[in-house]
């Protein structure tokens, strides 16, 4: 169970989530002044580590510590309530860690649907959260089963191209 921490002083929440049962704990790279030991001491809780960047943080400021997490979100509205705009301009980020970064599990968050999900799939992104445009539709199951195929043939290309 991936937690996506939208909180300030997130370290105070390690142990009592690791004890909850999480296996990953994803934190805002705004809300901690010190990243590299909250790293650390998500590790030693023994769960893997995301770390989320709201749309007004740069990538670059995200970057030195991508090598070193399981996961990187980039939020694609801002942070505070389903059924927002996805935000197209934040498709370079997800971009860019993923041809710096491989392997390296890249999230979008926010605006997520039929619509958007070509643009996120393309940039890199292989994990999706989808709010409005699931809970909304009259067939959930098959707006989750069209994100899925998407993001999966994005992935199978790309494995092919390299
Ligand atoms: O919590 C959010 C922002 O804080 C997300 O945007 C939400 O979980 C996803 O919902 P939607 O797909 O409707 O944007």
């Amino acid at each position: 169970m991936d937690m996506h921490m939208m909180v300030s002083r997130p370290e105070q929440w390690v142990k009592p989530m690791a004890a909850a049962g999480a296996s990953q704990y994803t934190f805002h790279l705004e809300a901690t002044t010190n990243p590299g030991n909250l790293i650390k001491e998500i590790r030693e809780s023994n769960m893997k580590v995301g770390i989320a960047i709201k749309p007004g943080t740069t990538v670059e400021e995200l970057a030195p510590w991508a090598g070193q997490v399981d996961m990187a979100l980039v939020m694609t509205v801002e942070p505070g309530f389903g059924g927002q705009k996805f935000m197209d301009d934040m498709m370079p980020k997800v971009s860019w860690l993923r041809s710096q970064f491989p392997s390296l599990d890249i999230e979008v968050d926010g605006g997520v649907g039929p619509n958007s999900i070509h643009r996120c799939a393309e940039a890199g992104a292989n994990m999706i959260v989808s709010g409005s445009a699931v809970v909304s539709s009259e067939d959930p199951r098959s707006v989750i089963a069209l994100l899925k195929n998407v993001v999966m043939e994005a992935i199978q290309k790309r494995s092919l191209d390299r």
